[in-house]
């Protein structure tokens, strides 16, 4: 089963990500990984943190010669701002953090929860999703994470552009084609953040050339949809996942919102194999398995929790009311959400993807994919 577990504070001396049963026999590239890591520490509104960190993984085992031996792969990414002895702590918590309710569950410091609830964690869950694809990409299988939302602000020249966002997103502040938008929502975040607020917004995660049969019907917790919504909510600040239509199936009569099932002779080598979709208001999955279409996941992000205006909050030692805590902070982190997301969702691919064809090598993987793509043709 190929799964991780992750350690590390925020403030601590470095994060660690422990990948089990990956497949033996894939090329590692630092590379592919290390600008997902530059990706996720770029976007307009992020706080000072990310002038101090060039994020960049370091794969400590489970690798021979940029191969991968099938064995555990430890992934680091060091803090370069590691101060955590010299740290205080939060004497006021801030709503919309772990921190009053950390402190309680605990019996200790607010210091001893936010250390770890941190986002800073998800460089190493990047790390692990940019392993991940290293895996899918030897499938065609790709994933690509953007901002459709910010801050209630809809961005529009998006559809049918996504190969021309990928390229631009090296930039990492790039939220819309569309230069009047992306500046719109650059003086926004300024505005914002200079009133002393902070903002959320809605990312999009595609996955294309995605087999049929990921997941399973059969049993609740193995059930793909499902898998990917635990991944997704579970990334810090996320407050809803849909897949597909979402919740606007909810609202449509179902003639509007399933997807008529075509053939196409011509195209059974595609991974749907000829069974077209014109419409994926499923999202690329039925049942809780993949149907050969696209995978398509939404995520709410809700805005930064610290807030420079701070709201009512009390303080744990005198019981007084106080303003909550603030510390240095990010005003804005929606585009950093985006590959983050996009990392956690090809993860949980890449973990069916093993479960359905094997695990042990990727020379084995491949030759059953291959056995199961002609047997489906067959059926
Ligand atoms: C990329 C990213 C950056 C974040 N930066 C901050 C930050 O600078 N300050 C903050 O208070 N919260 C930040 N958060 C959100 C908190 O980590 C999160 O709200 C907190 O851990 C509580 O968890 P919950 O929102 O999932 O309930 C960030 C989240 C993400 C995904
Ligand atoms: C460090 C990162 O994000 C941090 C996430 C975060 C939080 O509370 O979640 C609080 C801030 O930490 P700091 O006080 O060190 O600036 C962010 O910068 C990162 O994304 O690399």
């Amino acid at each position: 089963m190929l799964r991780y577990s992750t350690a590390g504070e925020s403030h601590g001396k470095t994060l660690l990500a422990l990948v089990d049963g990956f497949p033996a026999g894939v090329e590692i590239e630092t590379d592919a990984i290390d600008a997902d890591l530059k990706l996720r520490q770029g976007g307009y509104g992020r706080g000072g943190r990310q002038r101090i960190e060039t994020d960049k993984v370091e794969i400590l085992t489970g690798i021979w010669k940029g191969i991968s031996l099938g064995s555990p792969i430890a992934l680091q990414v060091i803090n370069k701002d590691y101060k955590l002895e010299r740290l205080e702590d939060l004497p006021r918590p801030r709503p919309g953090h772990g921190d009053l309710t950390g402190a309680i569950k605990f019996l200790g410091p607010v210091r001893g929860i936010l250390e770890r609830a941190s986002a800073r964690e998800t460089t190493v869950r990047v790390a692990a999703g940019g392993l991940a694809k290293l895996l899918l990409k030897q499938f065609g299988i790709t994933a690509f994470g953007y901002v459709s939302e910010l801050g209630g602000v809809k961005i529009n020249s998006q559809e049918g552009n996504l190969e021309q966002l990928h390229k631009l997103r090296g930039d990492s502040i790039i939220y819309s084609l569309n230069p009047d938008q992306d500046a719109e929502i650059k003086q926004l975040i300024d505005a914002t953040g200079k009133s002393g607020d902070t903002l959320g917004g809605i990312v999009e995660v595609r996955v294309d050339g995605v087999p049929f049969g990921l997941g399973t019907h059969a049993q609740w917790d193995r059930k793909l949809d499902g898998r990917l919504a635990q991944a997704v909510m579970a990334v810090q600040a996320i407050k809803g996942v849909e897949i597909g239509l979402g919740f606007e199936a909810a609202r449509r009569p179902g003639s509007q919102v399933h997807d008529p099932i075509h053939f196409d002779p011509e195209h059974r080598d595609q991974p749907h194999l000829g069974y077209t979709r014109p419409t994926n208001n499923a999202g690329g999955l039925e049942a809780g398995m993949t149907n050969g279409q696209p995978i398509i996941i939404r995520a709410a992000k809700k805005p930064i929790s610290t807030l420079a205006k701070p709201l009512d909050s009390i303080n744990l030692d005198t019981k007084e009311k106080q303003g909550a805590s603030y510390e240095r902070s990010d005003v804005c982190a929606v585009s950093a959400a985006a590959i983050i997301v996009e990392n956690v969702v090809a993860f949980e691919i890449a973990t069916a993807l093993v479960e359905k064809f094997g695990g042990d090598s990727l020379q084995e993987m491949k030759a059953r994919y291959d056995l199961f793509q002609q047997m489906a043709r067959e059926r």
